[in-house]
């Protein structure tokens, strides 16, 4: 009726429409219909034309898929949105088609949904994400094969069996897949044509489909170039490495945020000049022309460069420079155009690098070489004073007593004092001398240049006078501190670093022994002794294990019954054919070295044993007093140790009395004192060894448990002529009354020295003159004679 009154107030109507021929096709038709009017203007006829256009239909509508799709790439829409239009365009064409567009994941090979607005949702999941491959339906089979592939009766068809479920329910029985493809003929995807019906695909259908397959491939190509092109630009703009692009002139054309915030320029700062804008000064011309050549020859260059940021300051790089081909149209003949320049900013590095450095060769505390550093300096210049014919000194220098002010001062306060002790040294020595740093308290000085052999000793007085005045600490303390000193020379002592520094050490110790605060030049006697030292601490290693140690037991009696009480277990290692090794000469050795752990350990369950073994050969009880050295007295398990052993032999605590010095409990007063309690709560006795030659302090021994003093016998040997001796031995003797504790005279070989302690009360005697100390076995039928009798 609309058209009809269109067509009565225009005279004419033109429309098209489209309809289905009896052989399948869709037809489109443009009607022309005229309004013939009589002479009255009355409406007479109606002559009209009729005419096929359905060819020029496609075309148009084909354009305008093309249009849409196109003006949607250019608007940035997401390629399912895209695809999907382009699907809907093509079942505007012809509506019994249902169009699925799958594009191919080349990393897995599967076939993922990119649109198929009318197909079921349940249909499109399953067929999201299936593995491409021969028989796998239409698409899967076509995708494999990069060919297409028609099926026009998928209920019969072979590659549909296993998805018939999928398909009735979704009712589709056609499908024709035709896969799409880049440039390189690779495939991208598969456009597939779904029917309700089993049908043939006729050659102006394959036409058409191919026709919207192969601009849905431009625009897939051209939605992932983009996306491409935006992750580059993303990488380009956000990563921490500056980037500059120039063409070959060379004329910068792009730089990134990190090269504007490395380099302080901004974008329009840079672009069109030459990249050196940034260059430092600090390269010269060779530098440059090296590198452009590099770049030239190989097309690539990489390396450190020093430039200058916009604010003037001047930093360190790491640059690598590739030549590339962006646009080939405007290539030189080594095919590149363009420059691409990627550098890091390293002076963080550097300057870890730096820190490192110093630290791996400066003290931190003083700034002064490490040894390290002293060691190389010192090779150096044996070196040179072997090139040239001179001498070099070494002064090893060692703090004496550097330890009481670290224990009653606090380690702050001993680093103060280092600190100020190495910048007074350093004002002293000469620019081409090294005072160096060994760790602790103890300094190298290498004296160059030396011309006389008193030279060293010139240079070790001066530092020693230095010491006298005192320190003033930033802390406020006073201190006065003296040094020791050894001296070494090249070539006369040694011809290395090495055992220049060793020999000097020597030389210190010898400083030391000698009475310390003065120096000692190395001699040959030193290096035979330490070397003697050497081979017996590997002889000793060995003879721990070698059972070459034994123990003596020497009596110890009660003064006022005159019956042994009790022996003391003195260790003697015999190596087979060769005399005897006094302890006095390995105990020291064994301390130094940590040996005195494990021997320390046999001694006392050997002497546990022994004990143990007595009684139950019907000997009456005797007490067995056992050494201990100041490193076992520190180690943490003594006192599990001392259990351990005591439960293993079956020797009860109360026959077993330890023998400590009073050094070792000086250093760490309340940890010993728990120690000794731990001890005493075991139920073994202790005894201060050698009283007299230590701190003797009434004030802690009030304060440790400690149940007998031994007079050492260095106040015994003399008795009979020295007041002085006797003084002493008398005061310990009443001290120990005072304090209510045992005491014990060591070393005692006259009747005259045994007299004299009589007078004095003493509680308990030792020495040769009742007997010396001897194997258990020698010892027996002494003790079993002067045993108390057993009532
Ligand atoms: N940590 C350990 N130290 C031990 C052990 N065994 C011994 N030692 C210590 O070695 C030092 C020297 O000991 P030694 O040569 O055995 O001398 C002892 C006695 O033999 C000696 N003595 C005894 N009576 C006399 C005497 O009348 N005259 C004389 N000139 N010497 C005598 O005195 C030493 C006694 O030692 P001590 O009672 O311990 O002071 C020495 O310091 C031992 O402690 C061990 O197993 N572990």
């Amino acid at each position: 009726m609309a058209r009809q009154s269109i067509l009565i107030s225009e005279g004419q109507l033109v429309h098209d429409y489209r309809f289905y021929h009896r052989d399948g096709r869709i037809v489109w038709l443009l009607d022309q219909l005229q309004l013939i009017r009589d002479a009255g203007d009355r409406p007479y006829e109606v002559v009209g034309t009729c005419l096929d256009i359905s060819e020029r239909k496609r075309t148009e509508l084909i354009r305008q898929a093309q249009q849409s799709a196109l003006d949607l790439i250019v608007t940035n829409q997401s390629l399912p949105v895209i695809l999907s239009d382009i699907a809907k365009h093509l079942e505007a064409i012809n509506p019994d088609m249902l169009v699925s567009i799958l594009l191919l994941d080349k990393q897995t090979k599967r076939l993922k949904l990119g649109a198929a607005p009318s197909l079921p949702d349940d249909y499109n999941a399953a067929v999201n994400g299936q593995e491409i491959g021969e028989g796998v339906g239409s698409c899967g089979t076509a995708a494999f094969r990069g060919e297409t592939v028609i099926v026009s009766d998928i209920d019969h068809h072979p590659h549909w069996q296993h998805f018939l479920d999928l398909t009735r329910k979704a009712d589709l029985h056609a499908c024709w897949s035709l896969p799409f493809k880049d440039e390189h003929n690779d495939v991208l995807g598969i456009f597939a044509i779904y029917h309700h019906i089993a049908c043939e695909p006729s050659p102006k259908d394959l036409e058409l489909i191919r026709e919207f397959a192969s601009f849905t491939a431009l625009a897939v190509q051209k939605v992932r170039a983009t996306e491409a092109l935006r992750l580059s630009a993303t990488v380009f703009a956000s990563i921490r490495e500056g980037v500059v692009i120039t063409d070959l002139e060379p004329r910068i054309v792009a730089v990134n945020r990190a090269y504007m915030r490395i380099t302080g320029y901004s974008e329009e700062q840079v672009l069109g000049k030459n990249p050196k804008i940034i260059k430092s000064g600090l390269h010269d011309k060779t530098f440059y022309q090296a590198m452009w050549a590099t770049l030239k020859a190989t097309g690539h260059w990489s390396g450190e460069v020093w430039n200058r940021r916009k604010n003037g300051e001047i930093y360190p790089q790491w640059l690598t420079i590739n030549a590339v081909c962006i646009d080939s149209s405007c290539c030189d003949e080594s095919n590149s155009c363009n420059y691409v320049g990627v550098f890091t900013d390293i002076s963080q590095i550097k300057q870890s690098e730096a820190q490192l450095a110093q630290l791996a060769h400066y003290d931190p505390l003083t700034g002064l070489p490490n040894r390290l550093l002293a060691q190389s300096q010192l090779h150096q210049a044996i070196e040179r004073a072997q090139r040239h014919g001179r001498l070099v000194g070494v002064l090893y220098i060692d703090l004496d007593r550097f330890k009481n002010v670290n224990d009653s001062l606090g380690h702050p306060v001993g680093d103060e004092l280092l600190i100020k002790l190495a910048e007074r040294m350093k004002k002293r020595v000469r620019e081409e001398d090294t005072l160096a740093r060994l760790g602790g308290d103890e300094f190298l000085l290498v004296l160059e240049d030396v011309r006389d052999l008193g030279d060293p000793a010139f240079v070790a007085q001066s530092l020693i006078n230095l010491l006298t005045s005192p320190f003033v600490l930033p802390s406020g303390h006073e201190i006065f501190i003296n040094a020791s000193i050894g001296i070494s020379l090249f070539p006369e002592d040694a011809s290395n670093a090495t055992e220049l520094i060793q020999h000097s050490d020597m030389a210190m110790y010898q400083a030391k022994k000698e009475g310390r605060n003065t120096y000692r030049y190395h001699t040959e006697a030193l290096s035979v002794a330490a070397n003697e030292r050497l081979i017996m601490e590997n002889r000793l290693r060995y003879a721990l294990s070698a059972e070459e140690l034994i123990l003596h037991y020497q009596p110890l009696v009660d003064a006022r019954t005159g019956y042994v009480v009790g022996v003391e277990a003195l260790v003697r290692w015999q190596p087979p054919g060769k005399a005897m090794v006094p302890p006095g000469k390995f105990i020291p050795i064994a301390e130094e070295t940590g040996l005195i752990v494990p021997l320390g350990e046999w001694v006392l369950r050997t002497a546990c044993k022994q004990a143990r073994a007595w009684i139950d050969a019907g000997l009456s009880p005797l007490v067995m007093a056992v050494n201990l050295s100041v490193r076992q007295f520190q180690s943490e398990n003594l006192v599990g140790m001392v259990q351990r052993i005591l439960e293993e032999t079956q020797l009860p605590a109360d026959y077993l009395e330890l023998e400590l010095t009073e050094s070792m409990f000086m250093e760490h007063v309340e940890q010993s004192i728990e120690t000794l309690n731990k001890l005493k709560t075991l139920g073994v006795h202790l005894a201060i060894d050698d009283f007299g030659t230590g701190y003797s302090s009434l004030i802690y021994l009030k304060r440790f448990p400690i149940d007998k003093l031994k007079i050492d016998q260095r106040f015994v040997r003399d008795l009979a002529d020295d007041h002085n001796d006797r003084e002493i031995a008398a005061t310990i003797i009443a001290m120990a009354r005072g304090l209510k504790l045992g005491v014990l005279a060591e070393g005692i070989e006259s009747e005259e020295q045994l007299a004299f302690l009589r007078q004095q009360d003493c509680d308990y005697y030792q020495g040769y003159l009742f007997h010396r100390p001897v194997p258990a076995i020698e010892l027996e039928a002494w003790l079993r004679e002067h045993s108390v009798p057993n009532r």
